[in-house]
C-alpha cells in the first residue's frame, strides 16, 4: 500500500482528498494535517464535514517543520491542499526526501516567476522546485507526470478551459488573429472554506469578477500557447464550473474535422466524456469527469464549446488523484471510476 499524507485536510479540496484516499484500493491514509494555529487542530475530520461523519479515525494534526521533514522521508505521496504561499514555503523541505508531492495550489503551475508577483502577490524563491514541477493536466501531460517528483495540479478554471481548447490548439485549428473568449461560472466552494463577506449566502449573486486580471489568465495562456480573454463569474450554487468558450477557427475547418479532433484527443481517456448535447452542471457535480460538447457555424468559422467540471474534483482533488495514480504506475482512473 502507498503511504499518503494530506496537508490542508480540513479544507474543501483536502477533505475531498481524504475521502478519495480512504476509498483508494492501493493507498493508506497515514496522516491528515492542518496549519500550526488551526482552529480545527486535533479534531477528527468527521467533526468538521458531516458527509465524512463515518471517517472519525482521521484526526487533524497541526503541521510543524519537523513533521514536514518526517513526511518527506516516510511517505510515498504527499498532497498539499493549502494556500499558495504555504505550498511555496513548504515545497523545498517536502520534496527533499522520497515522497512525491502533489500540490493543489497555484504556486508551481507557471515557470515565469514575474507572474507570482503580479497575480499572486508574493515573490517566488523556490526556484529549484519550480524548475522540477510538472503541470498536472492529466490527459495532456501523462508521461511527464508519471516521471515527476513534484506535480502542480492545475486550477479549476484552467482545467475546464484547457480541456476544451487544447485539442484545437494542438491541431493548429485556432485563427491566430482572434483570441478564444472564455466565460465561466463557478460555485462558491471554488473560493475555499474560510469565511469571507463576498462569499456569504446573502451577498452571492451571479456576477463577473477578476475581469481582465484573474490569475488563471496567465495559467491558461502558458499551457495553451496563445492569448485568451477569460472572464470568471461567481454563481449562487455550491459546486461546479460551466465554461462557455467561443473560438474562431481557421478558414475551411468543417464540423466533421472538429469532431475528429476531439475524438482523437480523448479516445481512451476515461475521465473525459464527449457528449452529444451541451452538458449541464448537475451532470458532473460530485463526479471526476470533464464533459465537453461543441457546435461550429461553418459559414462564420466560429465555434462554441461548453466544458463542465466539479471544481473540487476534476478541478482539484480528483485530478490530483489522477496524477497520483500516474506517478505511482497505476491506471489513471484507479479509485475514481470503476472501469
Ligand atoms: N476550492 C477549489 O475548488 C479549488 C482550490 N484549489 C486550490 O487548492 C488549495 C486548497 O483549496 P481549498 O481546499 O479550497 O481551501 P480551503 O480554504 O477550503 O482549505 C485550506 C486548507 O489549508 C489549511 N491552511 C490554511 N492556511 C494555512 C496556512 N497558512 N498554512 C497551512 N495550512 C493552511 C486550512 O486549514 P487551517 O486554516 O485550519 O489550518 C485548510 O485545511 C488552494 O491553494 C486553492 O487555491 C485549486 C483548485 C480548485
Ligand atoms: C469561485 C472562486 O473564487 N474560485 C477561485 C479559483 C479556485 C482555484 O482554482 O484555485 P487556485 O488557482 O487558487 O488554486 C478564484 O477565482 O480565485
Amino acid at each position: 500500500m502507498l503511504k499518503v499524507a494530506i496537508i490542508g485536510a480540513s479544507g474543501y479540496t483536502g477533505a475531498q482528498l481524504v475521502d478519495l484516499v480512504h476509498r483508494h484500493p492501493a493507498m493508506e491514509l497515514a496522516g491528515t494535517f492542518v496549519s500550526q494555529s488551526s482552529a480545527d487542530a486535533d479534531k477528527p475530520i468527521s467533526a468538521i464535514h458531516g458527509q465524512y461523519a463515518h471517517l472519525s479515525q482521521y484526526t487533524l494534526t497541526p503541521i510543524s517543520d519537523d513533521t514536514l521533514i518526517t513526511l518527506a522521508e516516510s511517505m510515498d505521496l504527499v498532497f498539499l491542499a493549502t494556500p499558495h504561499e504555504a505550498s511555496h514555503d513548504w515545497m523545498p523541505t517536502l520534496s527533499k526526501g522520497k515522497a512525491k508531492v502533489l500540490d493543489l495550489s497555484g504556486a508551481f503551475r507557471i515557470k515565469n516567476t514575474e507572474v507570482f508577483e503580479q497575480f499572486y502577490g508574493f515573490e517566488h524563491t523556490a526556484t529549484e522546485c519550480l524548475d522540477k514541477a510538472v503541470y498536472g493536466l492529466a490527459e495532456w501531460y501523462a508521461s511527464d507526470i508519471a516521471a515527476a517528483s513534484i506535480v502542480a495540479v492545475p486550477g479549476c478554471y484552467p482545467t475546464a478551459s484547457l480541456s476544451a481548447l487544447k485539442p484545437l490548439a494542438e491541431n493548429n485549428l485556432l485563427d491566430s488573429a482572434v483570441r478564444p473568449v472564455i466565460n465561466a461560472v463557478s460555485g462558491v466552494s471554488g473560493a475555499g472554506r474560510k469565511a469571507a463577506l463576498a462569499n456569504s449566502f446573502c451577498e452571492v449573486s451571479l456576477q463577473a469578477y477578476g475581469v481582465l486580471g484573474h490569475r488563471h489568465t496567465p495559467e491558461i495562456e502558458a499551457w495553451l500557447g496563445t492569448g485568451v480573454i477569460f472572464t470568471p463569474h461567481l454563481g449562487n450554487f455550491k459546486r461546479g464550473i460551466l465554461a462557455t468558450i467561443t473560438v474562431k477557427l481557421k478558414p475551411g475547418v468543417t464540423a466533421e474535422q472538429l469532431n475528429g479532433v476531439y475524438q482523437n484527443a480523448y479516445t481512451g481517456k476515461p475521465l473525459v466524456r464527449l457528449r452529444d448535447s451541451f452538458p449541464k452542471l448537475d451532470d458532473v457535480v460530485n463526479t471526476p469527469f470533464v464533459d465537453l460538447y461543441w457546435k461550429l457555424d461553418e459559414t462564420s468559422g466560429y465555434a462554441v464549446i461548453t466544458s463542465a467540471i466539479d471544481n473540487t474534483l476534476k478541478g482539484a482533488a480528483s485530478q490530483a488523484m489522477q496524477c497520483a495514480n500516474l506517478i505511482s504506475g497505476l491506471p489513471v482512473s484507479e479509485g475514481l471510476v470503476a472501469q
